[in-house]
Parts: C-alpha cells; sequence; structure tokens
C-alpha cells in the first residue's frame, strides 16, 4: 500500500467513525426512529416509542401518518446516484460532438476531440506569444475554480521550440481559456467574477463598462507604414493618427504580458459579415466575461461545427481594457489607446473597457478591407420591406439607426454596420447595440422585448431589490446600452442579408430645428449630404447648454472609415445611379425651434415619414423647394400633420428661423471647404453636382 492509498483508508476509516457517532451507535443498521404524525393542521407532532424498531425508546421518523397513504418514502424514484459529487456530476451532461462520429468507437472518438483542443489551444497559445520570448503561454481549458470538473487539455509546447531558461514566472505558469463560452456560463463568470454583474428582472445582465462610457476617438492609434501611409486618409479631418509599428508593438506587448499575467483569459472564435465570400474570422481575446457575452452577441456566431473548422484567424483582438497604456509611451496622450495595426491584422486595446471599442473597432478593419474588394462599407442600419424592398438609414450616434431599422412591419436586416457589394447588402454583425436612455415598452416594443436573458445591458440603474430598469435614470451615463444578438428581433433576416436598396435614408438630429422633418433628395444632394455628415447634438446633461453643437462626420461614421471620405462617395454615388434608389434627408432632431423652445420630433411622426418612404408613396407626393437649402418638401405625408412639413410654420419667432438657417448653413459651407479640391467618381460633372448641392444664401 502506498501513503496515497493508506491515506484514503485512513480517511474512509474516519469517515465511517463520525458517521457512528452521529447516528449514536455502533451498528446503524439498528432501527431507531421518531414517528412525527400531522395533526391534520399542517403540525407535526412527535410519538415516542410507538415504531416497530423502538425497542431502545428512541422514537422512528415518519413525515406522515401511514394510513392516509401520501407519503411512500419507500417508493419514490431516488437518484441513481451513490455520493453527493455522483449526483453533481449526473447534472451536467457533456456537450454532444458535433462532427458525427460514424462508426468511430469510443477511445478514437475521444482522442480526435482531445487532438481538436489541442489545436486550439496551441492556436491561441500562438495568439498570446510574446514576440520578445521563444513560445506562447502554457494553457489550460477551462475554469481554474472548476479544475476537477472540467476536462483539462495542457498545452504540449511545439517540439521545434528550445526550452527556455531564462523564462520569467509569467512562462512557467498557466493561464487557463475560457473559449467560446455560452451565454449561460458567461453569466455564471460575470457575476462571480466581474463586479457590477447582475441579473436583471428581465434576464439581461447589468454590467458596467468603469471609468469609459462611450468610445475615445481621440485615443486611436493606427499603425502608418509603407502600405499604409499610401492607402488610408492622414492629416486634418482624418480619424486616422498615426503610430509606428515599434510603439504598437510596445502595447501589444503590454497587453499580452497583461492577459498572460491573469489566471485566466475569455477567447471568443467568430465571424463578421454575413456575405459567405467575403467573411472575416475574428478571434477577440479579452479578460472579461462581460466582453466575452458582448461579442458573442455582436459577431456572427459560427455553429458547433464551424468553430471546429475555425483553423487561424483573419483578425485579432487583444482587449486588456482594465490595464492602462504606458504614458511614457512614444505617442500616447493618455491612458488609454486603441491601437490597429492592418499589416499584423491586430488590435490592442488598453486603457478603456467600453465594449463598444471593440465593435466599431473591427467596423473600422471593414471599412479598409471591403473596398478593397470594391465594396462598400456603410455606417447604416438597413432593414427590407414583405416585398424586398431594402433601405438603408444612415446617421452619426443617436440620430435613430437602429430605432428606425427596427421596424414591426419589416424584415431587420441589421441596424449598425452593412456591405454593399454586387450581389447586394449583408449585415457584418450578428447582433444589434441599442440606445436605452428612456426607453419605453410602448414605443419600441421589439428592443424592449429583446432585452432578455443573454442580453448585455450596459451602465444601466436598476432597483437593488426588484432588479427593474429605470431607463429614464442618467446616473451612470446617458449612453446607456443593451446589445442583443440579432434574432432577439422577431422579424430578424437571417441570414442578414438582402437585394440591392430602393431607398436610402440620410438621418440627421439637427438639434438647431431648421432642417425639415424629410426632403427628397436629388443624387448630388444625396452625395453632398452624405460627405457633410450633419448632425447636432446637445450637451443634454449640462446646466445652461442652450447652444445646439453641431458635428459634421464625413460618410455619417468619420471616426470608423480608414480612407478618404470621397472614396466611399464615389462608391455610394455609382450603386445608387446603378441601381435606381433614392434619397432622402429625414430630421430626427428638433422641430418648432431649436433646443430649449422647440422640441424633438415625435418618433410617431418619423416612423410616418419613414412608411411613406418604404411604401413609394412618398415618391409620387407633392413638392416645394426650401430657402437656403434648396430641399424638395412634400406638402402631405399621411398621419403627420402637415404645418410641420415646413419648418419655418412651427417657428413663432420667423427672423430667428431665418437667421438659425443661415447659421446653420454657414456651418455646412465651412466644413464642405475642404472637400472642394477632391474629384469624387470618375468625371468632374458629378464633382461639381455635388458642390453646387449645398445652401445656396
Ligand atoms: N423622431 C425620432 N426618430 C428617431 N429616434 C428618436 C426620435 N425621437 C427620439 N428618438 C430617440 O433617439 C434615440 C436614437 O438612438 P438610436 O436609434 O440608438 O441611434 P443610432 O443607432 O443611430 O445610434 C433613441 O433613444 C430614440 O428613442
Ligand atoms: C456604438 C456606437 O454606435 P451608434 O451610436 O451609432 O449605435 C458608437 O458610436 O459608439
Ligand atoms: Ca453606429
Ligand atoms: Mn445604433
Amino acid at each position: 500500500m502506498n501513503f496515497n492509498s493508506l491515506y484514503s483508508h485512513a480517511k474512509l476509516q474516519m469517515h465511517l467513525c463520525m458517521l457512528f457517532i452521529i447516528s449514536g451507535s455502533t451498528n446503524p443498521a439498528r432501527d431507531r426512529s421518531i414517528e412525527m404524525a400531522s395533526n391534520g393542521n399542517g403540525n407535526a407532532s412527535v410519538a415516542t416509542g410507538k415504531g416497530s424498531g423502538g425497542r431502545n425508546g428512541l422514537p422512528k421518523i415518519q413525515t406522515q401518518k401511514r394510513q392516509n397513504a401520501i407519503c411512500h418514502d419507500d417508493t419514490a424514484p431516488t437518484v441513481k446516484a451513490q455520493t453527493i459529487d455522483e449526483l453533481h456530476s449526473l447534472q451536467r451532461k457533456k456537450s454532444a460532438p458535433t462532427t458525427p462520429l460514424d462508426g468511430v468507437q469510443g477511445a478514437f472518438a475521444n482522442l480526435t476531440e482531445e487532438e481538436r483542443h489541442k489545436q486550439q489551444l496551441q492556436s491561441i497559445s500562438a495568439s498570446l506569444a510574446s514576440l520578445t520570448r521563444e513560445t506562447g503561454p502554457k494553457l489550460v481549458r477551462g475554469d481554474p475554480a472548476r479544475q476537477s470538473e472540467t476536462p483539462r487539455v495542457s498545452h504540449a509546447p511545439d517540439h521545434h521550440f528550445a526550452p527556455t531558461f531564462s523564462a520569467s514566472d509569467s512562462s512557467l505558469k498557466f493561464t487557463h481559456v475560457l473559449y467560446n463560452l455560452s451565454p449561460a456560463e458567461l453569466y455564471e463568470q460575470a457575476i462571480h467574477y466581474e463586479k457590477g454583474s447582475f441579473i436583471t428582472s428581465s434576464g439581461a445582465l447589468a454590467t458596467l463598462s468603469g471609468a469609459k462610457t462611450g468610445r475615445s476617438p481621440k485615443d486611436k492609434r493606427v499603425v502608418r507604414d509603407e502600405t499604409t501611409e499610401d492607402e488610408l486618409w492622414w492629416g486634418k479631418g482624418s480619424p486616422n493618427i498615426e503610430m509606428d509599428e515599434h510603439t504598437f508593438l510596445v502595447n501589444r506587448e503590454r497587453a499580452v504580458d497583461y492577459l498572460n499575467s491573469l489566471d485566466k483569459v475569455v477567447v471568443n472564435d467568430q465571424f463578421l459579415n454575413w456575405d459567405p465570400e467575403n467573411r472575416i474570422k475574428v478571434r477577440i481575446v479579452s479578460a472579461r466575461a462581460y466582453h466575452s457575452l458582448f461579442m458573442h452577441n455582436m459577431c456572427i456566431r459560427p455553429t458547433a461545427e464551424e468553430l471546429e473548422n475555425f483553423g487561424t484567424p483573419d483578425f485579432t483582438i487583444y482587449n486588456a481594457g482594465q490595464f492602462p497604456c504606458n504614458r511614457y509611451t512614444h505617442y500616447m496622450t493618455s491612458s488609454t489607446s486603441i491601437d490597429l495595426n492592418l499589416g499584423r491584422r491586430e488590435m490592442v486595446i488598453l486603457g478603456t473597457q467600453y465594449a463598444g471599442e471593440m465593435k466599431k473597432g473591427l467596423f473600422g478593419v471593414m471599412h479598409y478591407l471591403m473596398p478593397k474588394r470594391q465594396i462598400l462599407s456603410l455606417h447604416s442600419g438597413c432593414n427590407m420591406g414583405k416585398n424586398g424592398d431594402v433601405a438603408l438609414f444612415f446617421g452619426l450616434s443617436g440620430t435613430g439607426k437602429t430605432t428606425l431599422s427596427t421596424d414591426h412591419n419589416r424584415y431587420l436586416i441589421g441596424d449598425d454596420e452593412h456591405c454593399w457589394s454586387d450581389k447586394g447588402v449583408s449585415n457584418i454583425e450578428g447582433g444589434c447595440y441599442a440606445k436605452c436612455i428612456d426607453l419605453s415598452r410602448e414605443k419600441e416594443p421589439d428592443i424592449w422585448n429583446a432585452i432578455k436573458f443573454g442580453t448585455v445591458l450596459e451602465n444601466v440603474v436598476f432597483d437593488e431589490h426588484t432588479r427593474e430598469v429605470d431607463y429614464l435614470d442618467k446616473s451612470v451615463t446617458e449612453n446607456t446600452r443593451a446589445a442583443y444578438p440579432i434574432e432577439y428581433i422577431p422579424n430578424a433576416k437571417i441570414p442578414c442579408v438582402g437585394p440591392h436598396p430602393k431607398n436610402v435614408i440620410l438621418l440627421a438630429c439637427d438639434a438647431f430645428g431648421v432642417l425639415p422633418p424629410v426632403s427628397k433628395l436629388n443624387l448630388a444632394q444625396t452625395m453632398y449630404h452624405f460627405i457633410s455628415g450633419y448632425t447636432a447634438l446637445v450637451a443634454g446633461t449640462e446646466e445652461g447648454v442652450k447652444e445646439p453643437r453641431a458635428t459634421f462626420s464625413a460618410c455619417f461614421g468619420a471616426a470608423f472609415i480608414m480612407l478618404h471620405p470621397t472614396k466611399y462617395a464615389a462608391m455610394l454615388a455609382s450603386k445608387m445611379e446603378k441601381h435606381g434608389a433614392t434619397g432622402w434627408l429625414v430630421n430626427t432632431g428638433w422641430s418648432g425651434g431649436s433646443y430649449g423652445s422647440g422640441s424633438r420630433m415625435k418618433l410617431a411622426y418619423t416612423r410616418k415619414i419613414i412608411d411613406a418612404i418604404h411604401s413609394g408613396k412618398l415618391l409620387s407626393a407633392n413638392y416645394k423647394k426650401t430657402q437656403v437649402f434648396g430641399l424638395e418638401i412634400p406638402t402631405e405625408v399621411e398621419g403627420v400633420p402637415s404645418e410641420i412639413l415646413d419648418p419655418v410654420n412651427t417657428w413663432s419667432d420667423k427672423k430667428a428661423y431665418k437667421e438659425t438657417l443661415l447659421k446653420l448653413g454657414g456651418l455646412f459651407k465651412n466644413n464642405f471647404e475642404v472637400f472642394l479640391n477632391y474629384k469624387i467618381g470618375k468625371d468632374d460633372k458629378l464633382t461639381q453636382e455635388i458642390v453646387g448641392a449645398g445652401p445656396k444664401f
């Protein structure tokens, strides 16, 4: 007998001893019982010495009177387990293998699965490899807290790697990998390990994103190398702030070292783009279950079989958001850095946990990769009518892409990021990311109902006891969000693809209150407004802020484009022309005066306007032309009071209206100056038309 078995033998003896002590006898088989009988009032009484085995004077235990024949302890089905551990192991069965193992016998089948796990771990280890050490970290599958329960497959280092004796501590330890966990597993991880994670009354997971509750565009850096130097848009107005390759590697090392120092990392392998020919494989390595569940919802979820054959990712995100960048590093101007290296196909996130950085970061990558394939990437929502008519909804943050593309009478293709190829449109993502501030069940029932188990609810406030969310509460931020899989919307179009768009709707939330609720645009006007990318929002939370602030963001998403805006504009113009799409400008902002005196356009009216665009009725309406912007506005729209269609009618102070209109016109003009020297499309004709499509005064 070796020491171990001696020890366990001794332990068994001890357990038996304790059992005997508790039962009060050296012969536990001997019956001594207490008979508990119901007295009919639901109370139990103890009758002593009545039982058959009451020889030692101790009563027998019985939960019910025998004669009423309700309780049959002895006949009730019993669990098949002999021990508590065995019972617990019965509860969770192993996931079924996805590849049918026809005729393959046990041992070989196991080997195949183990082989597959080993390959996955090797691939992840390679992703997490430090660039200055020789091997990737040692990885183990599963939660370290559940070592005994989870099958462990350790990463056997490749033979061609010589063992490094100058290794650091981090290369000696194991890192656990939580690979493509399910929402339920991620809930448990988040609730157990991440402060600020709670289940709300509807079943959604409430999370906190930390100090950053929105994107940090000033902290975005893009590696400028020989290729990107020529290809990308640099300089004034560009969102691409340069960094060099070396600095990228410094930040990458910082993120990778941080991730490798943890007990465990979460890894998602997923897809982008529903167009199968242009699908991109992405890997997201992060430290938080919140980030993993967010990306699970937002990217396209692979089937178990697709995951088995995933192979090497096309793009990898290292999200070390809890850890700041080093301010002494060149190019760093804050402790936050979001770094894109197109050559290495990698992105590093340091110093921000806002999950939107990941989805919008990948969108930037698509804005680079897709135009190279003559596919236009679009910052737009997209839906389709019963007859197959597709509409795009362009707009900056908060202008209504998600709200208006989620339409109970139409199929949802996607709420935010799309591609327009020769075949039609495809969603890049597998989920939606809705703003939740002031969300109401009545006005937005589909979004309301999508906030259920599996949905990530960021930075919302809820009742600590009932866990009911107060969507009016801005205590954490105004930018509260819900991220849910697209199939949580009942009429989602799966797969998320559709034919060529018929209507291109440009959304502007005009807080000046001078843009009409809807205008029909010709192609040159559509391009003018697309390149301008106007919206105006109000600070909102700050006291005394009366003046709306105009924002111009080229292509309604300058923060995400990688090439010069005119490249995307030229592609949009040629596609719209080729497929005969109509452009519209819809003001989802103020009416009856600027912010402060007027009020926000009623969502119900905007929906009626959108309905009339979809149905084709608005195309054949009567139109008149506005001053300054020269916009064609309809005189009537079903379900909308006619007097609001021309904003001048809604302002009581006509002089103030005219001044504000001219002010906004001036802002448009100033903004467009930088584009006057560029050619859009093949000939000068369109360029001249676009320049002429702006405000005149
Ligand atoms: N007339 C309107 N049209 C569209 N959205 C409106 C309107 N009035 C108020 N809203 C609100 O504005 C917000 C629009 O946000 P969202 O649809 O998420 O924008 P985006 O997807 O473009 O970032 C929502 O909270 C919506 O309820
Ligand atoms: C997630 C974002 O997109 P949107 O507000 O357009 O939905 C964002 O801009 O951070
Ligand atoms: Ca967006
Ligand atoms: Mn949105």
